[in-house]
């Protein structure tokens, strides 16, 4: 996260952190007791190897009583993701048993009703990705606030010049935005889960380049048919 600020410790109990070989490389969200949403492109640099999930999670490296690692029964990425483009960029991932919930572990509500959230709505991202160009890494979980653009708007050069599908959302990346590492990590407007932070062109910071995230609304039946043909 660019530009923002480090969020006060469990005040965001759904986030969870994808590691591989004990390192943080993308973000997610608990939707269920056993599921964690994130981006398909998360498995990408994986090379076979296998994820945790972090949960319950502040600062990724200090011991805190309520963090828990779990192992992933099942990783299911969308169909119609692909390296090539941001489409259907959705990851699932069932936990090897359902995630203990707390004060610092919570299922996070996803938007249901697919309609565009008004664009200048005040959202916020999440997630421990880069704090600078340089490729800063922060320990604790940062956030930041961010206006939604419209798509049209989005849509324009020098923006993404028509790559923004009905199933993404943009916000103004003037400064303030998410960036590597931030994959995966929802877009939270009015306390609901609204989009899953794509890295699109990867530019971080720069107004030419909004933020793209993936529209959840427009997956439901997806998500709630994975989560429901999944075995126990
Ligand atoms: N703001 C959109 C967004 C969301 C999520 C991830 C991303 N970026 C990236 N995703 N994957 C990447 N691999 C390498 N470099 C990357 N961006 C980068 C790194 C250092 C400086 C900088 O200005 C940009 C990214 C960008």
């Amino acid at each position: 996260i660019l530009g923002g600020s480090t969020a006060g410790a469990h005040q965001r109990p759904y986030m969870a952190s994808l590691q591989v070989d004990g390192h943080h490389v993308c973000g997610g969200l608990l939707i269920a007791e056993q599921w964690v949403l994130s981006a398909a492109h998360c498995m990408e640099d994986m090379k076979g190897k296998t994820f945790q999930v972090l949960l319950g999670a502040h600062s990724l490296s200090q011991p805190e009583p309520h963090k828990r690692l779990y192992a992933v029964r099942a990783a299911v990425r969308h169909p119609g993701s692909n390296i090539e483009t941001n489409d259907d960029d959705l990851l699932l991932l069932q936990l090897e048993e359902k995630a203990t919930l707390s004060e610092h572990v919570k299922i996070l509500p996803f938007q249901r009703q697919d309609v565009d959230v008004p664009p200048g709505t005040m959202c916020e991202a999440a997630g421990w990705g880069f704090t600078s160009h340089s490729g800063r890494k922060p320990d604790e979980l940062q956030q930041v606030e961010r206006p939604v653009k419209s798509r049209e708007e989005c849509n324009r050069r020098p923006y993404h010049d028509n790559t923004i599908t009905d199933k993404m959302l943009c916000t103004d990346s003037r400064k303030k935005d998410t960036c590597k590492g931030d994959s995966g990590g929802p877009l939270i407007c009015n306390g609901v889960a609204e989009g899953v932070v794509t890295a699109g062109a990867r530019v971080c910071g720069n107004y030419k380049k909004p933020g793209i995230y993936t529209r959840i609304a427009a997956y439901v039946d997806w998500i709630d048919g994975v989560m429901a043909a999944a075995e126990e």
